[in-house]
């Protein structure tokens, strides 16, 4: 079985078959195939020619099935059965949809809540394998996590050694403290970037601790790759020119929507390979996962195993091939390098100066509602009378053809926390989690604009939407939401905690985008659960 492209728009099969024909006739779909760096333009080359390793990887990664067999042994003889996973965008993302694919529980963590992040160490210590996944070797957050798992080992009179993993690419600052640790260490092809690496190393080790069957998957990729050659009954292509053409007739926001499928989670691994792809100089798709969808006429709906403007159907190792293809076709139809991220590290930059402050520059409430803060400043030079004014001005500075984000720097699983009457119902649990859910806010806010809103945790999304949010097309309205922190976390050997760590990104993202313009606005929870309880209170009000 491989992968099904169906179109169910006349319009957007017209536009997709006239631009396939275009790119067939230029000898696209063969050079890519075959992995031709000049495909981008001079600019893009030197890139491309280190980052096209993935059209091999099915074949090529089953040469690590036996060395990740025997790390799986290894941790099943030591009892370990709580894996968890620190890795950032394409460190995790993948990981995360195998393993729930395949109902195998992965604890990912791509979070600096201090919340969060104590929630995984006081889950079965014991028993827990880390994998520390980072293809540079030098991401914040996940050296933040080795160094805190490290001492969280040694302190319970665990020798990290029997217990770490590392996932990096040669030569990396990661490969270096893995050896010297005594760290076990697999090392990933280094002509990969990233976002396009879910069937190298990165996506295989976690999972395949996990419980995952990876030869499955890459046995399916595999299958698929030969269609990638061809100019007809080629889904690479036909997926490619589909999502390029649209973009490009100004349906550039793109709607997963995966309700029927049974693999479970791609949308969010296709959000970063999406916008961190494509959004840069000012052009970009924009992906919008787990809303509703909508009718704005920029929007295209794409179905993973479901309905939309267009089908996308198969199995994940066969999709996550395909995506990865139609990607770096979208690039060529935009004229963009889809390998690189050059917006990215403006925020990483702004954090780390943050940092280096004594105290961070949080400056003072615009406005104060209960326990929550308000921080920025909204479109117009009038001070907003309530909170309920500060989301409606919010939403009228959308542009026509722009978008809302809610970036929420929060703990992602506090909701589950939330109280529920003894006996209560699984309806009745899931009202209590959405009542007690940041994320609610959008499906509320939804309700009062055409326009389309994303939503992102921080700072996962930062290694996701972040680089569409700056060098895509200039129309987000940005609306973030940090929370205080009872109990913080201190990372050993580095002069901040996760908590002041957090903040400071969610401060320098701010800055990168207020310095375009943009609308920015930040939340602040002095008390986290009354204040999303205040927030979609308001929300729901107006
Ligand atoms: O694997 P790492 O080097 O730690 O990088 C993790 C992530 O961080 C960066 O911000 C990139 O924008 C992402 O594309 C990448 O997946």
């Amino acid at each position: 079985m491989t992968v099904s492209v169906t179109f169910n728009e006349e319009k957007v099969a017209e536009q997709a078959a006239e631009t396939a024909a275009r790119l067939v006739s230029e000898g696209v779909p063969e050079a890519l195939a075959k992995g031709d760096p000049t495909l981008w333009g001079p600019e893009a080359q030197a890139e491309a020619t280190v980052r096209l390793g993935w059209l091999n990887l099915p074949r090529t990664s089953g040469e690590l099935l036996p060395e990740i067999g025997k790390l799986v042994e290894r941790a099943r003889a030591q009892g370990l059965d709580h894996v968890v996973l620190a890795g950032m965008g394409g460190s995790s993302l993948a990981p995360e949809v195998i393993t729930a694919t395949a109902d195998v529980p992965l604890t990912v963590l791509d979070t600096t809540d201090p919340g969060q992040v104590r929630r995984a160490l006081e889950d079965r210590l014991d028993r827990t394998i880390l994998v520390v996944a980072s293809k540079s070797g030098g991401t914040v957050e996940t050296d933040s996590h080795r160094r805190i798992y490290e001492k969280a080992f040694r302190d319970a009179g665990i020798d990290p050694a029997e217990r770490i993993v590392v996932v990096t690419d040669p030569g990396s600052p990661l490969e270096q403290t893995a050896l010297e640790s005594g760290y076990p260490v697999i090392l990933a092809d280094p002509n990969v970037g990233g976002r396009y690496s879910a069937l190298s190393a990165f996506g295989l080790v976690p999972s395949a601790l996990a419980g995952a069957d990876v030869e499955k998957l890459l046995d399916d990729a595999a299958a698929v790759q030969p269609l990638l050659a061809q100019t007809e009954g080629n889904p690479g292509l036909d997926l490619g020119a589909a999502l390029g053409a649209a973009a490009v007739s100004g349906r550039d926001k793109l709607v997963l929507e995966d309700s029927l499928s049974e693999i479970n989670g791609l949308p969010d691994w296709i959000e970063q390979l999406v916008a961190e792809s494509t959004g840069k100089q000012g052009k970009g798709i924009l992906p919008i996962v787990g809303a509703e969808p909508g009718e704005a006429p920029d929007e295209l709906i794409v179905g993973i195993d479901s309905d939309g403007a267009l089908a996308v159907g198969g199995p994940l190792g066969a999709q996550f091939l395909v995506w990865e293809y139609a990607t770096a076709i979208v690039g060529r139809i935009l004229g963009i390098d889809p390998f690189d991220q050059p917006n990215v590290a403006e925020s990483k930059k702004n954090t780390a100066k943050l940092l280096a402050r004594p105290e961070l520059p949080v400056g003072a409430p615009i406005l104060v509602d209960g326990p929550v803060e308000v921080y920025g400043e909204l479109p117009g030079s009038e001070v907003p009378k309530d909170l309920s004014d500060v989301f409606t001005r919010l939403l009228e500075a959308i542009p026509s053809r722009g978008y809302l984000a809610i970036m929420a720097y929060l703990d992602r699983e506090a909701a589950f926390d939330a109280p529920y009457a003894e006996g209560a119902s699984f309806e009745e649990m899931t009202d209590a989690w959405s009542a007690a859910d940041p994320a609610t806010l959008r499906a509320q806010l939804t309700l009062r604009t055409e326009r389309p809103i994303t939503f992102g945790w921080g700072p996962r999304f930062l290694h996701s939407t972040g680089q569409y949010h700056k060098g895509g097309p200039q129309n987000g309205v940005f609306l973030q939401i940090t929370g205080a922190v009872d109990e913080d976390v201190e990372v050993p050997g580095k002069p901040y905690t996760l908590g002041r760590l957090q903040l400071a990104q969610a401060l320098g993202d701010q800055g990168a985008l207020a310095r375009r313009g943009r609308p920015t606005v930040r939340l602040h929870l002095t008390d986290r659960a009354a204040g999303v309880a205040r927030l979609l209170a308001v929300a729901r009000e107006v």
